[in-house]
């Protein structure tokens, strides 16, 4: 099923302390943003990619994309103070009422097409799809004092990641919605939960990390590598 995605990039990037945003981070020699990007110029079913970013780094981004020759990049847009700000942002570039929505991270550069296409497939009119992987960790809840208050059912736990799908109703309905509640989550689908939508769970791949701190620069070359080796 076709789809727009957009694509929030507009962050600070503090956690991963490289002195910029983490967007422009190098990945064998590859800036961030464009292995994110690259994922999605290859993805037939995408049809376009609206991608948020901070005001002062909008120039920059579009001279990367041309000289990537990343050509579903159909628009560039000023982010928000939050992440969800800056979705709404992207969301209000798209006129199609129509269409399919992904939500994903500039930051997680290691999504399959396998994985968009199982995504993509679950979604419905009253029903998003987020993918997410079962937790391996036991997690418990903690009081301000460091003191665990609960440890929560490790079979019901899932890690959520980003593509998010949702028909772009559905999400327009959720974004208006929290902004006119002032309700904010850290997520579109809790967005979405929060007005009452449904949201399947799609399982997906560890692989799909999201960039934040220095650590996990050692794990997206290792990543990278064993791509390349598998593609040998
Ligand atoms: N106001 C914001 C904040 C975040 N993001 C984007 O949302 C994604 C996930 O956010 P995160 O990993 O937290 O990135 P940063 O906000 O940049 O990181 P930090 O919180 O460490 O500053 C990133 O692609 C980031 O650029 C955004 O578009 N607008
Ligand atoms: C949307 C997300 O990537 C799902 O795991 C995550 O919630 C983003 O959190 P962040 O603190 O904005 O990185």
């Amino acid at each position: 099923m076709a789809y727009t995605v957009i694509i929030p990039a507009a962050g600070q990037g503090k956690r991963m302390n490289a002195g910029e945003n983490k967007q422009f981070l190098k990945l064998q020699s590859v800036p961030l943003i464009v292995h994110t990007l690259q994922l999605f110029e290859k993805d037939e079913a995408c049809e376009a990619m609206i991608v948020v970013a901070n005001k002062d780094e909008i120039m920059e981004m579009k001279q990367l994309f041309s000289k990537h020759g990343l050509s579903k990049v159909a628009a560039i847009v000023p982010g928000g103070r939050e992440r969800q700000e800056s979705v709404y942002a992207g969301l209000l570039e798209i006129k199609k009422a129509e269409s399919v929505v992904l939500v994903h991270d500039g930051a997680r550069p290691f999504v399959r097409p396998e994985e968009i296409q199982r995504l993509v497939a679950e979604v419905g009119e009253a029903q998003g799809a987020v993918l997410a992987t079962k937790v391996t960790d036991t997690i418990k809840k903690g009081s301000r004092e460091q003191m665990v208050t609960e440890t929560l059912a490790r079979e019901e736990l899932w890690a959520v990641q980003t593509p998010q799908a949702f028909s772009y109703k559905l999400l327009k309905k959720a974004h208006d919605a929290a902004k006119k509640n002032g309700f904010t989550g850290t997520d579109d689908a809790g967005l979405v939960e929060h007005i009452g939508g449904r949201i399947r769970l799609v399982p997906g791949d560890e692989e799909n990390i999201k960039l934040t701190t220095p650590y996990d620069i050692g794990i997206a070359e290792m990543i990278l590598e064993k791509r390349k080796e598998d593609q040998l």
